[in-house]
């Protein structure tokens, strides 16, 4: 691309002579005889250098120059005066009006060109300087980076326009001393920052974080950075630094700290963060000869509240359980914790808190502590419009003694815990080495049981219920068995009541009740002979607030009839508030499902309420069938029950039932109905199938005992 050159004289042989000059040189020459014109030329043809005329008519080079300037756009644009006077104060003043350069008349030419060229060429380095600062300008913006540099010896500075943003005060309030920036600073920061530039102004070079009162925009945190450049003497010449806005690289480090650091429901400590601060809690009482206590607080029961109440208003319990545990202890920042000065109180999920009393002088303290929480925790919280009572039970090791490492330690507090659960809840316990496994693996059995639906370990069994006469199959009970994958199988009479105390019974046996209907069902639809199936209903289940709902979207999901599910309840669950069992029994009937009394006989059942239950079926519990024949006391509350149930019209079933002896004791009474290992043992779904077939082509032949191989 040519060159243009625009040349503004009123003389026209200056403007031939430079005509011919210039493009013997191969610019590109424009020509305007006077200021006015000479503007608008630099308008239309956007020169790269202007030839001006300084004395002039109407407008002197002076008066055009001043105006090229006035446009920023031709800030940079070289102009270069060309003037008779060659007194210093002309010369001045030309530049004073921006001009670049200036050459007197009469005009060397030779010369001239040589000048243009180079002007030329440092206008284009200039501008591409001028670009580079301006990239990393923006780019310093974008970064949040400021830069500077400190003569230390003078105490001068010089700073981006940047670093002001970022400190948030103004070029012209901020003075030019390094020192300056400091008043700006947070106070807890201010004695850092200033002890950094002294040392940096004796050669130290710093890399500092603190935070800035930056204007309006609040609290910023920064990051500094520095290095000292030296004279050849080697004497300090300046210190050039970096500053960086990290406010919000330091926030979302503080988020992402939080994730992985805090409970989100609480705002405590999580597990990862407890045990680090455990351990460097070990050595430090290690160092200093010190005992720490680890308490180990687990809810009563809490799995009831979030059953029954809802996990919403389980999770409110759990923080107001939080709140109050954080009273009984000292402050809990982590500072003070990680000096040793406080104590930390964590939520390791679920219902189980731990605290870790720091310094304690002897464990009765963590006693107090204990026996605090326990009042504290069972204080009424109300949610909602409820009021809920909660009592914890709190299992405490002392280190060294119970434990010197974080394993050992949560391990030992954890077993004291459960021996508090073992004796009845709601207390704290001493960690003692006489405590044995035992206690540990009852509470080892809850957590596994709860991963067993998940696992594919438990497993429905059926056990008929037959009429020896007929040899029919009248219907069968669910028995649930757990597959352990280590121990084997494990029995419903050891797992049953441990789900019960642990409520996790609610979800196990909403769990039966719908694999029941759906195998039902499946066999309904297999063309199967089918018989109601019985599942034994607990207390937790019975009273839960979704039965209803439950036992209908069983049944719709499954496409089972009603009257396929039979719900086994023992005498004790229906004794419980009657007037609201009713109800449900009632409303269960609405369903069209059968309901039956277990175990009947061993509870306390009121005649007179038994009458109001709308039950169909009482089952006589197998310890008075055991020694019917035998015990004329069990033979009569057997026939006593019998007589009951025809009186009462309702089928009644004899369980327990092993030998032909008493089937026919209870034949004979008029209890046609029988379940036991006489007739078969609960077996499981495969084989209870064989049976169904088999009992069917039994009954249709009509021929000897009904027994089965087993
Ligand atoms: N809430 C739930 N409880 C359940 C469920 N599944 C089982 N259970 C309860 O666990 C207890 C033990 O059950 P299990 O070991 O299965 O014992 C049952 C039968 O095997 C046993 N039985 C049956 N016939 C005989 C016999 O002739 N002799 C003999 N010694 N035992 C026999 O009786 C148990 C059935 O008892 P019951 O339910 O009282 O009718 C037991 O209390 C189960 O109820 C479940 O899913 N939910």
């Amino acid at each position: 691309m040519t060159t243009k050159i625009l040349i503004i004289d009123d003389d026209p042989i200056t403007r031939l002579l430079a005509a011919e000059k210039l493009t013997e040189e191969n610019f590109r020459v424009f020509e305007a005889a006077n200021g006015q014109q000479g503007l608008s030329l630099i308008q239309q043809v956007k020169p790269d250098l202007v030839l001006l005329d300084v004395i002039m008519p109407d407008m002197d080079g002076y008066e055009v120059c001043k105006e090229i300037r006035r446009n920023p756009l031709l800030a940079s644009l070289p102009v270069i005066m060309l003037t008779g006077l060659e007194d210093t104060a002309s010369i001045v003043r030309a530049y004073d009006y921006g001009a670049t350069d200036f050459v007197t008349k009469p005009i060397n030419w030779t010369l001239l060109v040589y000048r243009i060229h180079y002007i030329l060429r440092a206008s284009r380095i200039h501008d591409q300087l001028a670009h580079s600062e301006s990239s990393l300008a923006n780019a310093q913006r974008l970064a949040h980076l400021g830069s500077w540099e400190w003569w230390p010896e003078k105490d001068t500075t010089r700073r981006t326009s940047e670093y002001y943003r970022i400190v948030g005060v103004r070029r012209d309030v901020l003075e030019t001393s390094m020192y300056s920036v400091l008043e700006h600073v947070h106070e807890e920061d201010r004695q850092i920052l200033r002890d950094a530039l002294l040392g940096a102004a004796k050669g130290t070079a710093y890399q500092l974080q603190f935070r800035i009162i930056a204007g309006n925009s609040g609290m910023r945190v920064l990051h500094e950075q520095t290095q000292v450049f030296y004279h050849p003497d080697g004497s300090i010449d300046r210190i050039e630094g970096i500053t960086q806005d990290i406010t919000e690289l330091v926030a979302a480090q503080q988020r992402i700290r939080n994730l992985a650091y805090y409970d989100s429901l609480t705002g405590l400590a999580n597990r990862q963060l407890f045990r680090e601060l455990l351990q460097h809690e070990l050595l430090r009482a290690r160092r200093n000869n010190k005992q720490c206590a680890l308490l180990f607080i687990d809810l009563d029961r809490f799995k009831r509240i979030n059953d029954t109440l809802g996990h919403d208003k389980g999770d409110m319990v759990l923080q107001a359980i939080a709140s109050r545990i954080n009273t009984c202890v000292r402050s809990t920042d982590l500072i003070a914790i990680s000096q040793g000065q406080n104590d930390m109180v964590a939520r390791l999920g679920g219902d189980e808190f731990t605290i870790v009393l720091t310094d304690i002088s002897q464990p009765e303290d963590a006693a107090q502590v204990a026996q605090r929480l326990l009042e504290v925790i069972s204080q009424p919280i109300t949610v909602g419009k409820q009021e809920i009572i909660v009592s914890a039970s709190i299992g405490i090791a002392v280190a060294p003694e119970d434990g010197g490492d974080v394993e050992q330690l949560l391990k030992n507090a954890d077993l004291a815990m459960y021996a508090v659960k073992d004796k009845g809840r709601n207390s704290y316990h001493f960690f003692d080495s006489t405590m044995n496994e035992t206690v540990l693996n009852k509470f080892a059995l809850e957590n596994d049981l709860r991963k067993a639906i998940e696992q594919d370990q438990l497993e429905l069994y059926f056990q008929p219920k037959v009429n020896p006469l007929t040899h029919e199959l009248v219907g069968a009970e669910v028995l649930l068995r757990w597959k352990h994958p280590e121990r084997g199988m494990i029995s419903p009479a050891i797992f049953i009541p441990v789900a019960e105390e642990s409520g996790y019974i609610v979800e196990l046996g909403q769990w039966v009740l719908k694999q029941a209907c759906i195998i039902n069902s499946g066999w309904q639809s297999q063309g199967m002979p089918i018989v109601p199936l019985a599942i034994n209903m607990s207390s937790a289940n019975f009273r839960h607030p979704d039965l209803l709902a439950g036992v209908q979207r069983s049944l719709d999901e499954s496409k089972l009839l009603p009257s396929f599910l039979v719900l086994e309840l023992t005498e004790g669950i229906l004794m419980q508030d009657i007037s609201s069992t009713i109800d449900t029994l009632q409303a269960l009937k609405t369903m069209g499902v059968s309901l039956s009394v277990d175990d009947f006989g061993t509870g306390y059942s009121s005649l007179h309420y038994l009458k109001r239950f709308p039950i169909d079926e009482l089952k006589i519990d197998r310890s008075f069938v055991q020694d019917i024949v035998t015990d004329p006391n069990d033979a009569a509350i057997t026939a006593a029950i019998i007589g009951l149930a025809q009186n009462l019209k309702l089928s009644v079933v004899a369980e327990g039932v092993e030998t032909t002896e008493q089937a026919d004791f209870l034949l004979q009474r008029g209890c046609i109905t029988m379940q036991g290992f006489l007739f078969a043992r609960p077996m499981p779904k495969g084989e209870f199938e064989r049976f169904m077939m088999q009992s069917l082509q039994m009954a249709q032949q009509h021929k000897g005992v009904f027994m089965v191989d087993q």
